[in-house]
């Protein structure tokens, strides 16, 4: 009999969800995957750009000139640590794009060289604990090195981590409690704008910074923990999934030898951009027998039918039917699908508004002044004002992944050689209304987006040359937030998706258990993997793809 699976998103996870499905299900069993836009791939998005100023991406498929600069919307590299970074890898490795990918060693100066902009100047973060307490720093550093001594002997607080499995609070409340408030608005409210454009007093640390209240837990102390060594936070799920990619029989010692090079890699990229992944996927998935592609169909309901033995999905186009449904739509879209049976929570984890623009100057006019990453902001409610407020910070691709853009130069008389030099400015998230005078996205034009990306280019950075290349993409609700008590709900929408949907559907995506592009690769293969196995062995626990989270 014909097994039907239904895979309702067409972005990194859901493509993956289809991808190790189809690697594992039987013939019979058929995969349609249904994406509602024209194009798969979701906020991965690459495109070399010829000079010019764009108010979108631009859909050119013309051929390349010499003066095209490559240019990224979503994510524009991938750190290969954890089980997501080795799960990653192996996935690069089976599409056979190792000749795609370009690495940035440890020791670059991108890796090393963070900058938070606070006190009117570009400061440099220290790179480690030592570096911090041994090396010359900024005076505004000196309460931060107070902040680690005393968070060394500080008592626990009030989370009781231990004995409450739905114990939380906010990333800026424990950091404040641990360490100070200084510590909490300007580091930690800049690293939660470099992940989530979000808001450390809103964001849960359990969900977020893991790995913060984990320390606490253990070894009583964050300090303590990271001169320890740290703590486990893998699963026996996520080992087993790293053993399988590192001593899979199906793979030759070179593809083992690659992956391990590149887990000690800092981050990694491809020479054409991230959707060079995105963009195989989707090629590999066109070319399997049991998956149909299906794009420019917007689900509208998924429902039960009558007699509980499948799903009914509709679309903006027709109706497919489905023994099972892998949602990888973001939980506040997947609420309204659900109106007839709700599920709770979904409407609970929102995504934020982010204003992307990349500018690009010739690099014999402008020079940065920095060798570095790129520089984040502090928190708004931080002492030290920014000049233009709600910049979340600016990347600096060109440093960040050297020599994309090199091709294209060499063929270029003018450049003749010289990488352009290429930045990203992020602006919006959490404090996106209060930037835009109270107005939603929809009501701000990408034209006032990218004029506010230069005037905080001039500010920050005293760049006042014209750009060769501008692009502006404004991306609504972009980047799930996972607020104070994300874990617990996750935990009641569990049981409640196994009650009501009895194994039928089940979860995937950013809007759940991680935003990174490996984390969401991982929860998919997970995910394949624990319904692949409960249709053999017929497991009593219905598959929910939240099974991480289960209390044992
Ligand atoms: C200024 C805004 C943003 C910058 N990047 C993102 C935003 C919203 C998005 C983003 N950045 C990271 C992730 C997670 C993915 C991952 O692979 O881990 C997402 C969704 C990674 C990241 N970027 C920074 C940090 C500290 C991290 C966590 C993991 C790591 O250490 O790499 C720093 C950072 N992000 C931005 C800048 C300018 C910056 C540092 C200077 C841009």
């Amino acid at each position: 009999m014909t097994t039907r699976i239904a895979v309702l998103g067409g972005g990194i996870s859901g493509l993956s969800a289809a991808f190790y499905l189809s690697r594992l299900v039987p013939e019979t069993t058929k995969i349609v995957l249904i994406e509602g836009s024209d194009r798969a791939g979701g906020w991965i998005r690459s495109q070399r750009v010829s000079p010019g100023t764009y108010l979108s991406t631009p859909n050119d498929n013309t051929p390349q000139n010499p003066e095209d600069v490559l240019l990224e919307v979503g994510p524009r590299s991938l750190r290969p640590v954890g089980p997501g970074g080795t799960i990653v890898l192996d996935m690069i490795s089976q599409l056979n794009l190792q000749p795609e990918v370009m690495s940035v060693p440890k020791t670059d100066p991108s890796a090393k060289n963070r900058y938070i902009y606070y006190d009117d100047q570009i400061n440099t973060l220290p790179s480690s604990l030592p570096s911090l307490l041994f090396k010359p720093s900024p005076p505004v550093f000196k309460s931060v090195i107070q902040s680690i001594v005393n968070e060394f002997h500080a008592p626990p607080g009030s989370a009781d981590w231990a004995h409450d499995v739905d114990a939380d609070e906010s990333l800026y409340s424990f950091v404040e409690r641990r360490f100070n408030r200084h510590v909490a608005l300007n580091l930690v409210g800049a690293i939660t704008h470099g992940v989530y454009a979000g808001d450390a007093k809103n964001l849960s640390v359990k969900s977020t910074f893991r790995v913060l209240c984990e320390n606490e837990k253990v070894h009583g102390s964050v300090v303590k923990g990271m001169i320890k060594g740290g703590v486990d936070l893998q699963t026996a799920n996520d080992k087993k999934m790293v053993r399988e990619c590192l001593e899979n029989p199906g793979s030759t010692e070179q593809q083992k030898t690659w992956i391990q090079d590149m887990a000690g890699q800092s981050v990694i990229g491809f020479k054409n951009g991230t959707e060079t992944l995105t963009k195989s996927l989707r090629d590999w998935l066109v070319n399997q027998p049991n998956v149909e592609l299906v794009t420019g169909e917007q689900v509208s309901s998924v429902e039960l039918t009558s007699s509980n033995n499948e799903c009914k999905v509709t679309t903006t186009k027709g109706t497919h039917f489905a023994d099972h449904v892998i949602s990888t739509l973001p939980a506040n879209v997947l609420d309204k699908v659900l109106a007839k049976t709700p599920l709770m929570h979904l409407k609970e984890t929102p995504g934020v508004d982010v204003g992307v623009v990349n500018l690009v100057y010739d690099p014999y006019t402008v020079q940065l002044p920095y060798d570095g990453f790129g520089f984040l902001t502090p928190h708004p409610d931080s002492d030290y004002k920014l000049p233009v407020p709600g910049t979340l910070g600016v990347v600096f691709d060109s440093n960040a992944m050297r020599g994309q853009d090199q091709k294209q130069n060499q063929a270029n008389s003018v450049g003749g050689g010289e990488d352009p030099v290429k930045m990203t400015v992020m602006i919006g998230g959490h404090q996106w209304q209060k930037t835009f005078g109270g107005r939603s996205v929809g009501q701000v034009s990408p034209d006032e987006v990218l004029e506010y990306a230069q005037k905080g280019v001039q500010t920050y950075l005293g760049i006042d040359a014209n750009p060769t290349h501008k692009m502006a993409n404004v991306l609504s609700s972009c980047i799930p937030q996972y607020r104070v008590g994300h874990e617990a709900r996750l935990r009641q929408l569990d049981r409640q998706t196994s009650d009501l949907y009895r194994g039928r559907l089940s979860l995937a995506g950013a809007s759940y258990l991680g935003v990174s592009v490996p984390d969401c690769i991982k929860n998919s293969r997970e995910l394949a993997e624990n319904l692949v196995r409960s249709s053999i062995f017929g497991h009593s626990k219905l598959v929910t793809g939240l099974e991480r989270i289960r209390v044992p």
